[in-house]
């Protein structure tokens, strides 16, 4: 059964990926229809609306629109993307410190028929404000940090464009290595040892190239505005002690529904990696696996599909250790161990943006009133079992180098 399944692999466009841009949206849509401009224009002014603390009147002001006028994935997506941004102001506007419990029906009833169209929850996740909030500035030219824009942003300034940037030119560099994924699993059917070799050479040079990309953020993201700010608004409302219910969706469920927060355990590349690679992060490292599969469902479908796809095709682990290859070896090895440099970085980056930023924040609160963080931020708790985000990546970390394959 493995080589029907496999075989499907081969067409990458089915799956909505692309050869150039991987699991990255291409060309995202930057209007819709003018019938749907009052969420567009809420939505492109939502820092100036939040900070001026107009945001709530704004929606009431909604008039409950219709979705039949939007053709097409690229119109759903895009007004997906709007609908996220303003339902994630709307809740977290004040800051974490009052919330509100009741979504707005102007708001609730599109974002959760849209939501359903695209087997997406109604929250904001990884593949809206990452994968499809970006656009060229100059539509022929390259896809470099020069020449893009995000479509929307949350009050912390150009920080919003560099982390939303950033981890869209990560996404982008590693299309490389997913377009190796289809020649990877039929060199794997029909013995191709060395068109495997070239492909896995492909595969840890993208990962390489993905590190690279990652520096970007130092230039493009401030500490001090990632943790007061954007932070708070990609928090969740799904164990979540600011919001125990979890929040009404007006006019579409009656009781309270909980969803997690944003997380890049959303993004299905390096969910996709640790599936060829066979690297299985398991709950022994006390942070809650199944978290990660929750994530899937956080996914866009076809990109869910994919992953499940590879999951039950022939393990490119054993392959690699049945030829007993030494350049098969060396470069199944390289692919790993590059992984794990990406982790090993990106765990870096979450010290200096959220460890020493809360470091910091402690410190005023001894003195001042103090900030309201913990529980609130996306990137913390939730999901982690307890051991904190930073036990949640070393783990995942640990595991990646530990699926190194040993010396026969
Ligand atoms: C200011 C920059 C960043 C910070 C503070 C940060 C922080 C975090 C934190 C705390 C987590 C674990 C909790 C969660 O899933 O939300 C996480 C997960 C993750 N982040 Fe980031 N991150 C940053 C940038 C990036 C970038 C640019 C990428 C590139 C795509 C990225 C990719 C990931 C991935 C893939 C995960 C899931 C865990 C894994 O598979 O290793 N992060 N990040
Ligand atoms: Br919603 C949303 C979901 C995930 C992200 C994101 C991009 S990179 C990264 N590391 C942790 C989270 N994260 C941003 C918004």
């Amino acid at each position: 059964e493995h080589e029907d399944k496999s075989e499907s692999l081969q067409n990458l466009e089915e799956f909505h990926i692309s050869e150039e841009y991987g699991f990255v949206l291409p060309d995202p849509l930057t209007e819709l229809p003018d019938y749907y401009a009052p969420w567009m224009n809420v939505a492109a002014n939502l820092p100036h609306l939040i900070e001026g603390h107009q945001l709530r009147r704004e929606v009431a002001k909604m008039p409950l629109l219709s979705t039949r006028y939007l053709r097409g994935h690229r119109q759903l997506r895009l007004a997906r993307l709007a609908l996220g941004f303003i339902t994630m102001g709307y809740v977290w506007q004040g800051g974490g410190r009052q919330t509100v419990k009741i979504l707005p029906r102007a708001l609730a009833v599109p974002y959760c028929t849209i939501s359903e169209l695209l087997d997406l929850p109604p929250i904001l996740v990884y593949a809206d404000c990452v994968l499809a909030n970006w656009k060229k500035r100059d539509p022929c030219g390259p896809l470099n940090a020069e020449n893009l824009d995000i479509l929307f942003s949350f009050p912390g300034g150009d920080s919003n464009k560099g982390f939303f940037l950033v981890s869209l030119l990560v996404e982008a560099a590693a299309a490389a290595g997913i377009k190796a994924i289809p020649i990877i699993v039929n060199a794997i059917l029909h013995h191709g040892l060395c068109s495997l070799e070239t492909a896995l050479q492909d595969v840890a040079l993208s990962i390489c190239k993905m590190r690279e990309a990652f520096k970007l953020i130092h230039e493009g993201v401030n500490p001090g505005a990632f943790f007061r700010s954007l932070r708070i608004y990609l928090s969740g409302w799904k164990d979540n002690f600011l919001m125990p219910e979890g929040l009404v969706y007006e006019g579409v469920w009656d009781s309270p529904k909980q969803f997690f927060g944003g997380s890049a355990a959303q993004s299905s590349t390096l969910q996709c990696f640790d599936v060829l690679l066979g690297i299985q992060h398991s709950a022994a490292q006390g942070f809650s696996a199944e978290y990660l599969g929750c994530m899937r469902d956080y996914m866009p479908a076809a990109h869910r599909a994919f992953i499940q796809t590879l999951a039950s095709g022939p393990s490119l682990r054993q392959f690699v250790l049945a030829t007993g290859d030494a350049g098969l070896h060396a470069a199944f090895n390289k692919c790993v161990s590059e992984l794990a440099a990406l982790r090993s970085y990106h765990m870096q980056i979450a010290t200096k943006y959220i460890t020493i930023p809360a470091g910091r924040c402690q410190a005023e609160q001894q003195q001042l009133g103090g900030c309201v963080h913990e529980g609130t931020s996306v990137l913390s708790e939730r999901g982690t079992g307890g051991t904190g985000f930073m036990g949640f990546l070393k783990a995942i970390r640990d595991t990646t180098r530990k699926a190194q394959l040993t010396e026969q």
